[in-house]
């Protein structure tokens, strides 16, 4: 568990600036949710925040994202730390359809070169897979395809390989938008009880999913002719009950974006 700190993040696509001196800080144990209208920036400040924005040929950036105190950004760090440290999981579902439940959960250890013998590895995917509150209903087919499983399961599944690679921080991309109502309640109390292990960073459109889940609250927009920034940040509850900006009340209370 670690705190995140992210230090007038400005991003580009090409010429096209993105973010305007973004600062926000994501504490050790909390779960801070990213809110806002689409296209204001949301995805990409979390895709910065371990280094996925510079996978995209167009993209820079200006800023720093301290883990901990220690810069992601540093040239001195490796990139797979950054990745490892930080985990991300994604809208869509995304395990290893082909692959074994039990392999799905295991597959990031190689690519983060971390070495673990079978009994290191049953050890890990009991652990993982409970944390990410799935293991009592698939213990007794840890070798039937990953899949099989129904969408919120899968998400689950995906949860529990980035939680395999013990990651301090895990960043959520609008985790629930492709699952029903049922599997997004069982993934909004697997949040509650991982941020006890890990800090959380999440990406959501339902306002009641913020309230819900997070402790923290950022609201991001973006205007014509202005790239995203933070318009209010602070205590969830603050921020729903007595926002100070208008937009930001406006926001919450759904009356746009
Ligand atoms: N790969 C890319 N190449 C060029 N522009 C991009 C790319 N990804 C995003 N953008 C642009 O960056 C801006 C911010 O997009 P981003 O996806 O971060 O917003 P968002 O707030 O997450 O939106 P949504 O809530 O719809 O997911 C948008 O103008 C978008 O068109």
């Amino acid at each position: 568990m670690a705190t995140l700190e992210a230090r007038g993040i400005t991003a580009w696509f090409g010429d096209h600036q993105v973010l305007d001196r973004v600062s926000l800080t994501m504490p050790a144990g909390q779960v801070t949710a990213l809110i806002g209208p689409s296209g204001c920036g949301k995805s990409t400040f979390l895709r910065i925040l371990n280094r996925m924005h510079e996978l995209v040929p167009s993209a820079s950036l200006a800023g720093e994202v301290l883990l901990d105190g220690d810069d992601i950004y540093d040239p001195a760090r490796r990139l797979t730390d950054a990745r490892k440290d930080i985990g991300m999981v994604f809208q869509k579902p995304n395990p290893f359809p082909a692959m074994s439940i039990y392999d799905n959960v295991v597959a990031g250890l190689k690519l983060t070169g971390v070495r673990a013998s079978r009994d290191e590895k049953d050890y890990l995917v009991e652990r993982s897979l409970t944390s990410a509150g799935l293991w009592k209903e698939v213990k007794d087919r840890l070798r039937a395809p990953g899949g099989g499983l129904s969408g919120g399961q899968q998400q689950r599944l995906c949860i529990a390989r980035s939680l395999a690679i013990k990651p301090k921080v895990l960043l959520m991309d609008e985790p629930c938008s492709a699952l029903d109502p049922t599997s997004t309640r069982v993934i909004e109390e697997t949040m509650g009880e991982l941020q006890h292990e890990v800090t959380i960073v999440i990406v959501t459109h339902n306002m009641q999913q913020a309230q819900r889940v997070s402790q923290q609250c950022a609201f991001f927009l973006a205007s014509q002719g202005q790239p995203g920034h933070i318009v209010e940040h602070g205590d969830t509850e603050a921020m729903f009950d007595s926002p100070i900006d208008p937009r930001t009340y406006d926001y919450v209370n759904g009356r746009f974006g």
